[in-house]
């Protein structure tokens, strides 16, 4: 069976945690699960369990606290839970989202067992796993399960206005186990990424940068450069839990800056962003930055076609352009101190593409000193004489001073 939104009946809806959510209270996340969103954050208090909410029911509260009571060594904690959108699966959400924030404690107070909660539902009469909203409300039956990876279960609440079978039981059963496990593997990849990163991720030590990219190209350029310092370089490739941020902005400083800072309020680490683009004369400073969406979404090759058409029957003499980075090193909660350097590269933009090095404008790009393009160049060459080399060389001079500060 295809359900409405397309999943499959052993489908589970994608997850995403925030951790560390809140910055003054370290144990917290914003969990989500498709629509729906949970915020949950835990503080030590002394001798007494509690756990609170907003837009959550009694009831709810009270499934949840008996249900984490038994996973817990130390009963000195407030729990709250905040459901900021119900977009279905509200029980086991609750459950996931506290657990998570649990397990953002001092090591010895973190939950004794691993578990992860999951809907299961009758639909049209077949079963499903993690029901969003609108199967949510078709429903006759909702199961929402707790259990460890090794399908021990530590909690079964069943719900709906119809009676179940027990071979229909079965399934459900099955279901939310293949669904624990799955949310288990979810949860885990982020949190071991987040809290416990088999490299630290402190940059007081100045041993590692978080570079707020997506890019690959980018990346192998900065690493060629930061590890001949010693410095491993780390990019949004390594924090795919973070969400997308839009460059909104109307020139490229005002783009790294958004990226800066908004990676390093979520990761409260300093954080270095780039932002690039090209500036052809005869295009009036076109794509600008503009570059990376010049033909649709970050499509390298339709990028490079749409410059050439648009630069048909242009000489040779007037295809002239400049290459552009800014750079911004953000630290945590002080935009105001973000550093900011720049770096460019004048060339001309060739009517065929040459090179297979690089990446995005490379090949179009011709620097007529070394009669060569960016794409012909290795990535150490290109680091001699680029816009984005050159940005770095004015960074290195200062980031250390500053990150110090
Ligand atoms: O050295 C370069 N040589 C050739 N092309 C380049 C270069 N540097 C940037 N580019 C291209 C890639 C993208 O089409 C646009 C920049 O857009 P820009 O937003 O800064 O980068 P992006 O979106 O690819 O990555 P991200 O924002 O995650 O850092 O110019
Ligand atoms: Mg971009």
């Amino acid at each position: 069976m295809v359900r409405m939104n397309n999943r499959a009946e052993n489908d589970v809806r994608p997850v995403q945690v925030i951790w560390h959510f809140l910055k003054q209270q370290p144990a917290s996340v914003l969990w989500q699960r498709g629509d729906t969103k949970i915020l949950a954050a835990v503080q030590p208090t002394s001798g007494s369990f509690q756990v609170s909410g907003s837009s959550v029911t009694v009831q709810h509260l009270d499934w949840l606290k008996a249900t984490l009571r038994p996973l817990l060594v130390t009963a000195d904690l407030t729990i709250t839970v905040t459901c900021l959108e119900d977009g279905g699966g509200l029980l086991a959400e609750l459950f996931n989202a506290a657990y998570c924030a649990l397990n953002l404690l001092p090591k010895d107070q973190r939950p004794q067992q691993v578990a992860a909660a999951v809907t299961t539902a009758m639909v049209n009469g077949a079963s499903v796993v993690d029901p969003d909203q609108v199967e949510s409300q078709q429903a006759t039956s909702l199961m929402t399960m707790v259990a460890t990876p090794q399908e021990q279960i530590l909690a079964l609440e069943l719900s709906g206005q119809q009676a179940i079978n027990s071979s229909e039981f079965n399934e459900l059963i099955l279901r939310a186990s293949q669904g624990v496990t799955r949310t288990n593997a979810q949860r885990q990849a982020g949190f071991e990424r987040a809290v416990e990163p088999p490299l630290p991720v402190i940059d007081t030590d100045q041993r590692t940068i978080v570079i707020a990219t997506k890019n690959p190209g980018k990346a192998r350029e900065f690493n060629a450069v930061f590890a001949t310092e010693g410095i491993q370089i780390k990019t949004l490739l390594d924090y795919p839990e973070l969400p997308r941020i839009d460059e909104t902005g109307a020139t490229f400083e005002e783009n790294a800056r958004l990226k800066a800072d908004q990676i390093a309020a979520y990761l409260h680490l300093p954080v270095l962003a780039d932002d690039s683009g090209l500036m052809v004369d005869a295009l009036g400073g076109r794509p600008g930055i503009y570059s990376a969406r010049f033909s649709g979404d970050h499509n390298d090759a339709g990028n490079n076609a749409k410059l050439l058409y648009e630069l048909t029957g242009v000489p040779a003499a007037e295809r002239t352009a400049t290459f552009h980075t800014t750079l911004v090193f953000a630290k945590p909660e002080r935009p105001a101190e973000d550093l900011v350097v720049e770096g460019n590269i004048q060339g001309q933009i060739l009517g065929i593409p040459r090179g297979d090095n690089g990446f995005g404008y490379d090949p179009l790009f011709y620097v007529p000193a070394l009669d060569a393009t960016l794409a012909q160049l290795t990535v150490e060459q290109k680091n001699q004489i680029s816009h984005r080399a050159k940005a770095i060389e004015q960074l290195k001079q200062k980031w250390r001073a500053w990150i110090k500060a």
